[in-house]
Formats: structure tokens, sequence, C-alpha cells
């Protein structure tokens, strides 16, 4: 009786939310008839809402003008990225531009796809809107009190702020990348926790205590992500759906992908420990420009940290017209064995090389490009990493991180006598 019920309050649910979908859809298909002609301007809103923009534009910014400011950013920034990727986790959200095909919708509505659509990771809420407005929300109080004294003049920053997030959001839905209840609750979202956690942030706590946050952050999410798939959910659902429906195969970035912002969560909670800490950075305090140049150097080095984010050799710099390949299926006779197509498949076609992840998830969600090579057509690259100089940079970058993060971290520690 039990399960009967559960049943059809699930069957409601699914319902309910094909009608909410259903209505987004028109909203988005509305969107793109009256904004036309001005994509690229939204595209750019879209990028001012990227959560990548608080680490790399707003955080730096911020710290030059007050270091405390700054911290709090980034401290905001890197808790409500990771709370964002749970909430996606269990809420399940769909995204536009896969649900138009898989609930049959795309053949009563003309909806384009644009570069920044095909995000991989599940919709529910928006990250765009519930990290960048979660960031912001303290230095819009802060703007605020420091106009106090003009009268009205102090609701400047408030307008602006919800200016900016009904902006990302309109850009968010306009592209297909959410539906508007998603960047509505991704924007109540991030005005809650940026008011809450903004009396949270550890201004003067120790490196330890941030080393263990970032450990928390990383293994926390990988904890949870062992336990639902255990429990029989498949989490990697939303980048089957991302890449068979996204409909250019260089639009899907491994970057969106759920887990790579954990690793930028964890390794900037890191990168602020050490910042905060590092003799290193101690020396430079009190010179703001190099202040900001080590801050943001800390924060591009922490960034790649542990990045289980698959394949990391890009196609195109040894062998311009050619992609590497290896069917699904052919893992199981050939260990470690990479080949190269020699006929250049899929990606010829938008006369764009894409990487490795990308062209095996394309191929492998679509079934597209499986004729593509026969033994004869192929180059053994056996061991093909590093091969070329700009990719042996690009392969180093991972250990050579970690190294001077450990020396920093050990001459913390030596100097602090911990
Ligand atoms: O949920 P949204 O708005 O698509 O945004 C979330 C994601 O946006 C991507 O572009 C970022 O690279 C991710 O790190 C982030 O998690």
């Amino acid at each position: 009786m039990a399960n009967v019920h559960s049943n059809l309050v699930s069957l409601l649910y699914v319902f309910q939310m094909d009608e909410v979908y259903s209505a987004g859809v028109t909203v988005a298909s509305a969107l793109q008839k009256y904004l036309h002609g001005s994509e690229t301007f939204w595209l750019w809103v879209t990028y001012l809402g990227d959560p990548a923009c608080v680490f790399l534009v707003y955080f730096p910014l911020t710290y030059a003008y007050r270091r405390r400011l700054g911290v709090t950013v980034l401290w905001l920034a890197l808790v409500s990225e990771w709370l964002n990727l749970v909430f996606k986790w269990f809420l399940f959200g769909e995204r536009p531009f896969w649900w138009i095909h898989e609930s049959g919708r795309h053949s009563d509505v003309d909806l384009k796809q644009f570069s920044s659509t095909c995000e991989t990771g599940p919709g529910s809420p928006s990250g765009h809107c519930m990290i960048t407005g979660a960031a912001l929300w303290p230095v819009v109080m802060f703007l605020s009190e420091q106009l106090s004294q003009r009268g009205i003049q102090r609701f400047i920053p408030i307008f602006l702020y919800f200016l900016l997030m009904m902006g990302i959001a309109v850009s968010r839905v306009l592209i297909l990348a959410h539906f508007p209840h998603q960047v509505v609750a991704g924007i109540i979202t991030g005005v809650f926790l940026g008011n809450v956690l903004q009396r949270t942030v550890p201004q003067s706590r120790t490196f330890v205590f941030f080393a263990l946050t970032s450990i928390f952050l990383l293994f926390g999410a990988i904890f949870m992500n062992w336990g639902m798939n255990k429990s029989g959910l498949d989490l990697s659902w939303s980048i089957h759906l991302a890449t068979k429906w996204c409909s250019r195969p260089e639009w899907i970035h491994p970057e969106t992908r759920p887990f790579s912002s954990v690793t930028r969560s964890a390794g900037n909670a890191l990168g602020l420990g050490l910042a905060l800490h590092s003799p290193w950075y101690q020396s430079l305090h009190g010179d703001n420009t190099r202040s900001i140049a080590s801050d943001i150097l800390c924060t591009e080095l922490s960034t790649p940290l542990p990045v289980p984010i698959g394949s990391p050799d890009p196609v195109s710099s040894y062998q311009k017209d050619a992609v590497p390949w290896r069917h699904p299926q052919e893992k199981l006779r050939s260990h470690n064995r990479t080949t190269v197509c020699i006929i250049q498949p899929e990606a010829h076609i938008h006369k764009q090389p894409i990487d490795t992840f990308t062209f095996y998830s394309y191929v492998a969600n679509t079934g597209k490009n499986s004729e593509c090579c026969d033994d004869n057509k192929r180059q053994d690259i056996t061991k093909p990493k590093c091969k070329h100089p700009q990719e042996k940079l690009h392969c180093d970058t991972s250990p050579m991180t970690v190294c001077i993060l450990t020396i920093l971290a050990a001459a913390s520690l030596k100097r602090s006598k911990v």
C-alpha cells in the first residue's frame, strides 16, 4: 500500500514538473524571439554570472579594495558552489536543451542552442544565480552601508545587484541552460546564503582549518557521490543527456562537469588558507599590487588540484586533422591504448578540434561515428600524453602545483611552529 502511494506521489510529481517545464519552454521560446539579434550581449551577461568569474574577477577586485571583503567573497563562493552541487545531485533538475528532445516538445518549438548552453550538470537550482548571487551579496551590503548617509542612494547597489541577477536569469533561460523556476530558486537561495554565510567567514582561522575544510569539501562530495551510486542513483545521467542532445560536440565543456566545481571549491579553500598564512604571502602583504598578484596566483595554483576530470590532452596540438579514437568496446581489447583516427569525424564538420573526453562522450551517447575507424585507418599513438611541448606544459601542471603548495604549506607550518 505504501509502495502504491509513493508511486502515485512520484507520478504526480513528474506530471506537475512536466507542466512547469512546458511553461518554461514557452518562456524561453518567447525570449529567443523577442531578444533575437542581441544574443552576443546575453552571452556576455551569462559570462558575468559564471561562478568562475567570481574566483577570477570579483574576488581579486574586492580584495584589492578591502582585504576582509575579498576574503568574504571567496569564502561565500566556495561554500555556495559546493552546496549548489549537493542541491543539484538531490533535486535532479532537467535542462531545457535536452528536455525538449526527451519530452518530444522540440517539434512544437524552434529553439536555438549557443556556445554556453551545454552544461553537463543537473539544472536545479541555477549555479550562476546562486553562487554569484551569494558571493556578491556582501559586496552590495558593504556598498550600501558606505552610502548610508546619502539617503536614497544607499539603495543603488541593491538595485544594481538585482538588475544583474535578473540579467543573468534571463540569459540562462534564453540560451536554454535553465528553466525560469530554476533561476528564481537560484537567486532566492543565493541571497539567503549570502546573508547567512557572511557572518561565518573564517577571517582569523589557522591554516589547519582551511586544510581540513578543503579535505571535507573534496571527500564529502566523493563520499556522497559514492553513497548515491551505491544506492542505485546514476549521478552521471545529466552528462549523458547533455552529450546526447548538445547540437555541437565542441560546446560540451569538461569544466562544467559536476566534479570540476568540487575540485575548484576544495582547491580554493586550500589556496585561501595558504594565502592568509604562508610566510611568502605575508612578506608581500602591504604592497597592494603584489598582494593582488600573489592572490590570483594562489587561486590559480590551487584551482587545478586533484583533477579527476578525464583526459587532459588537447587533440589539436600535435595533429590538427586527427581526433583520438577509442571505441567504448575497444577498452576490453586493448588497455591504455589510444589510437588516432586519420579520417576526421564529426568535429571536422564544425571546423573545430574537440578534446578527447568530449569526443568519447559524444560517440558513446549518440552512437555517431561508430563506423569511423577501422584498423587500417588508425595510427597507433600509444602513450600520447605529453608528446607535444604544449601538452607537456599542460600535463605537468598538477604535479608542479602540488609540489609548490606542499613547499608553501611546509614553510608556513614550520614558521608558525605547528
Ligand atoms: O547551474 P548553472 O547556472 O548552469 O551553473 C553551474 C556551472 O556553471 C559552469 O559554467 C561552471 O563552470 C560550473 O562550475 C558551475 O557549477
